[in-house]
C-alpha cells in the first residue's frame, strides 16, 4: 500500500500541484487547507507523513506542528516556507520537524526529504517492534552491531545456556546480562550481580557461597551467598577474568553439579542458577598465560556475545546522544536541548575510551552546562577532554540551498555570542597579515590533528574541509602528521 502524505497549505494551487507531483511519485495524498483540518485528518485517519507550510492565516504551521507532535509523536513532519528564516528552522526542528524545505520546492529535494523521513520512520518502528519483542530494557542503538546483539539476546535469552559477554568497560555488558535475564523464563526470579574484581580475594568465596556463623573472624552470623540468593534466577559474574585461581575450581564444581557448601558449613545445598559471565579480558590469552582455567572457560562460554567499543559503532552515537540528552534534560528540569550537526560531527570524532558510560556522563554534563537551546560545535569542543585545546572558530556558514538541518548550525552564534577576544588573540606588528593568517591556520590544524590523534579524515571532517584540500593545506603550511601537540 502506498504511503499516505498529508499536505497542509492555505494556498489551493500549491496543494494541488504538490498533490499531483507526489501522486506521480507513487504516494497517496490527503489535503488540508488549514491547520485545524490537518489536525482533524490526523486524528481520524492513518497518515504516514505530513508536509506543511509554516505561514497560514488562522493557525500558523509551528503551532499545528506542536499539536501534531503532541498527538502523534512519531509522525514525521516536513515543514516548508517561502520566508524561511533560520529562527523558524531552528524552532521547527526543536518542535520535532524532521526536515525544513524552502519554497519554491525543488521536486527532487522534496522527494528525497520525504523518502528519508519515511525510511527513518520505518527503521524506528522496526526497532521498537524488536525492543517490544525483547521486553523492556533500555538499550539504544540501531546500527548493525547492536542489531546483532539484540538478535543474539532474543535467541539466547529463553534458553538455559550460559553466556559469556565480552567487551571493554562501559560498553553495556551489564545491560546485555539484564536483558538476557528479563527475557528468560527466570525473569520473575532474582537477578544477582557480583563484580569479581571488586571483592578482596579472601572474601570472594564467602560472597559467592555464603558462610556459617563463626566460619572465620568477623562471621558473626549465617550469611547466604550470591548463588543462594540467585536461586531460580540469574547470577551475573562481572569481571570473571579477575577471579582468583582457587575460586575458579570451586566455581567449576558448582557449575558442573549445581551444589555448594557455605564456608564453614557441612550441609550441601542444591541451587538452580543460570550463570552469565562478563569480562573485559581476552580469556584465551589468560588461559595461555595460565591465569584462567580452560575447563571453566568452556563451561561459561556456551554462547558468546561481544559488545564492541563505541568507537567501532559510531553509527549509534546520534541515537545514544539523543536518548541521554533527553534523560539528562528531564532529570535537570530543563527543556530538551537540540544538537547541531556540527556538534554531532565533533562528538563523533572523539574515541570514547570509557565507551557508552563516558558518553553518558559527558552528555549529562552538557545538559547542566550548555546554555542552549542548541548544542553548538563550541559546546561540544569544550566538553570533550581532547576537545579543550581546540581554538574557538567561527561556525561554518551555509549556502542558501544547503540542507535545512545545517540551518540549525547557522543559528548557533545567535544563542552563543562570541567572546570579546576569542582565543586570547593579540595584534602583532612583526608579521605580515599573510604570515599571521598562516600561523593561525597552522595552529588550528595542529590542534585538530592532536584532537583526532592524527586522523586526517576526521580532522578534515571537523574543519568542514574536503580531505584533498586539507592535505594540500597541510603541505602548504609545511605540516606533516605526527607534529601535533597532544
Ligand atoms: N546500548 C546502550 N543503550 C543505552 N545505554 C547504554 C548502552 N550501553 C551502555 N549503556 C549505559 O552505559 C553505562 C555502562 O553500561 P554497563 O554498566 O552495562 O557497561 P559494562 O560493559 O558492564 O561496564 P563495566 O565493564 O565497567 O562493568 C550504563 O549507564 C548503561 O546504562
Amino acid at each position: 500500500m502506498p504511503a499516505a502524505v498529508l499536505i497542509v497549505d492555505d494556498e489551493k494551487n500549491i496543494l494541488l500541484t504538490l498533490s499531483q507531483s507526489l501522486q506521480l511519485a507513487g504516494y497517496r495524498t490527503e489535503l488540508a487547507s488549514s491547520g485545524q483540518v490537518a489536525l482533524d485528518v490526523v486524528s481520524a485517519r492513518p497518515v504516514d507523513a505530513v508536509l506543511m507550510d509554516v505561514k497560514m492565516p488562522d493557525m500558523d504551521g509551528l503551532t499545528v506542528l506542536a499539536r501534531l507532535t503532541a498527538l502523534k509523536p512519531d509522525l514525521p513532519v516536513i515543514m516548508m516556507s517561502g520566508h524561511g528564516t533560520i529562527d523558524t528552522a531552528v524552532k521547527a526542528t526543536q518542535l520535532g520537524a524532521r526536515d525544513f524545505l524552502e519554497k519554491p520546492l525543488a521536486r527532487d529535494r522534496l522527494l528525497v526529504a520525504l523518502r528519508n523521513a519515511l525510511k527513518h520512520q520505518a527503521a524506528m518502528e522496526e526497532l521498537q517492534e524488536l525492543r517490544a519483542q525483547l521486553g523492556r530494557f533500555d538499550m539504544v542503538g540501531g546500527g548493525p552491531a547492536m542489531q546483532r546483539i539484540f538478535s543474539l539476546i532474543q535467541r539466547t535469552a529463553p534458553s538455559e545456556g550460559r553466556v559469556l559477554i565480552t567487551g571493554e568497560n562501559g560498553t553495556g555488558k551489564e545491560l546485555i546480562a539484564r536483558a538476557l535475564h528479563q527475557n528468560s523464563k527466570r525473569k520473575s526470579g532474582p537477578f544477582v550481580k557480583l563484580n569479581c574484581a571488586a571483592v578482596p580475594h579472601d572474601l570472594i568465596e564467602s560472597e559467592l557461597f555464603g558462610h556459617e556463623k563463626g566460619a572465620f573472624t568477623g562471621a558473626v552470623s549465617v550469611r547466604r551467598g550470591k548463588f543462594e540468593l540467585a536461586h531460580e534466577g540469574t547470577l551475573f559474574l562481572d569481571e570473571i577474568g579477575d577471579m582468583p585461581a582457587a575460586m575458579q575450581s570451586k566455581l567449576l564444581r558448582v557449575l558442573q553439579e549445581g551444589e555448594l557448601e557455605r564456608v564453614g558449613g557441612a550441609e550441601t545445598l542444591k541451587v538452580d542458577v543460570r550463570v552469565i559471565a562478563a569480562t573485559n579480558k581476552n580469556l584465551e590469552k589468560e588461559i595461555a598465560a595460565g591465569r584462567f582455567r580452560e575447563d571453566l572457560y568452556y563451561r561459561i562460554n556456551v554462547v558468546q556475545i561481544h559488545s564492541p567499543p563505541l568507537r567501532e559503532r559510531r553509527e549509534d552515537l546520534p541515537d545514544l546522544i539523543d536518548t541521554f540528552l533527553r534523560e539528562a534534560c528531564a532529570k535537570n528540569g530543563r527543556r530538551p536541548l537540540a544538537l547541531s550537526p556540527d556538534a554531532l560531527a565533533v562528538m563523533s570524532a572523539y574515541d570514547y575510551p570509557g565507551n557508552v558510560r563516558e558518553l553518558r556522563n559527558l552528555v549529562e554534563r552538557l545538559a547542566i552546562l550548555c546554555e542552549g537551546p542548541v548544542v553548538s560545535r563550541t559546546d561540544a569542543l569544550e566538553l570533550l577532554p581532547r576537545g579543550r585545546p581546540l581554538p574557538p572558530m567561527p561556525e561554518p556558514t551555509v549556502g542558501g540551498d544547503a540542507p535545512p538541518v545545517a540551518a540549525v548550525t547557522q543559528a548557533a552564534p545567535a544563542v552563543e555570542p562570541a567572546p570579546p577576544n576569542p582565543g586570547g588573540w593579540r595584534p602583532r606588528v612583526d608579521q605580515t597579515f599573510r604570515e599571521q593568517v598562516e600561523d593561525a591556520e597552522r595552529e588550528i590544524i595542529q590542534r585538530v590533528l592532536a584532537h583526532t590523534h592524527d586522523n586526517v579524515t576526521e580532522a578534515a571532517r571537523i574543519l568542514d574541509l574536503e580531505r584533498g584540500h586539507f592535505y594540500k593545506k597541510m603541505k602548504a603550511l609545511g605540516l606533516r602528521r605526527g607534529q601535533s601537540e597532544s
